[in-house]
């Protein structure tokens, strides 16, 4: 894949800092491998919620700790963590991870919305390092970003709205992390996707998919990555028997 050497040429301007998207991060042989591998992984790793179901890498957390130390399976490490650590922020500097405490993420999240499914507003929290990258599988999708006003609440429109492609990477840091939530409204079509709706309009793959203005949802995949601050070191005095080969 032509991945960009340095993240500044996919920075989402019209966003506070910092944002970025990369259109083409993964080949569609790639996303067909992920997904296959996302449907056939064994029954018990999907936890079903309400209205969407999820798979945590390698384990869930609980209180904010990462409970298996274990690395990545293979899958989700190639090559979306390799293409990950092999780009510079900045011409000359150092990746994204450069300065988060194992250097790398070590927690995946997979989240599935069918149709009319979304995530409400929320923030993430202070179990991660505040960076984090998602990959989209199988359908676009709307990320909607709100301010919160100074009672707490939420504005009830977003601020802004981020157009996520399949196949693409989506890279959320520092304020634009902390300072705003982020949420993918319940809904089977995405309305309103023009240049000016749409904070990464110029950096998409295919902005002609939506000249009517419209984008009807197919079934999305996301994986999202992070490195969580803490791990337990339960994972370590497992026997090898425990340990993926
Ligand atoms: O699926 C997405 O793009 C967002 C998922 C998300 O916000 C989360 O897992 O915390
Ligand atoms: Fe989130």
């Amino acid at each position: 894949m032509e991945l960009p050497s340095s993240l500044e040429s996919c920075r989402i301007a019209a966003l506070p800092p910092s944002a970025y998207y990369i259109p083409n991060f993964l080949s569609e042989e790639e996303e067909r491998a992920i997904l296959q591998k996302v449907e056939t992984a064994p029954r018990a790793r999907w936890r079903q919620l309400t209205h969407r179901r999820l798979q945590t890498w390698p384990s869930d957390l609980v209180k904010d700790t990462l409970l298996d130390s274990r690395p990545l399976p293979d899958w989700l490490e190639e090559p979306v963590v390799s293409r990950i650590l092999s780009i510079s922020v900045a011409a000359g500097e150092a990746n994204l991870f450069a300065s988060s405490p194992h250097s790398r993420p070590n927690h995946v999240l997979i989240n599935e919305y069918p149709p009319n499914t979304g995530i409400m507003p929320h923030k993430d929290g202070a179990a991660y390092h505040p960076v984090v990258c998602t990959v989209s599988l199988g359908s676009s999708i709307c990320l909607n970003l709100y301010k919160s006003k100074e009672d707490g609440a939420i504005e009830p429109e977003p601020t802004w709205r981020i157009l996520q492609e399949p196949r693409s990477l989506l890279i959320t840091t520092a304020e634009l992390y902390s300072e705003y939530l982020h949420g993918i409204e319940p809904i089977s079509e995405d309305v309103d996707i023009t240049e000016h709706s749409i904070a990464n309009w110029t950096l998409l793959r295919s902005p002609s998919s939506y000249e009517d203005g419209r984008h009807e949802r197919e079934t999305r995949i996301s994986l999202t990555y992070r490195d969580v601050l803490k791990v337990s070191k339960l994972g370590d005095k497992l026997g090898p028997m425990f340990k993926r080969p």
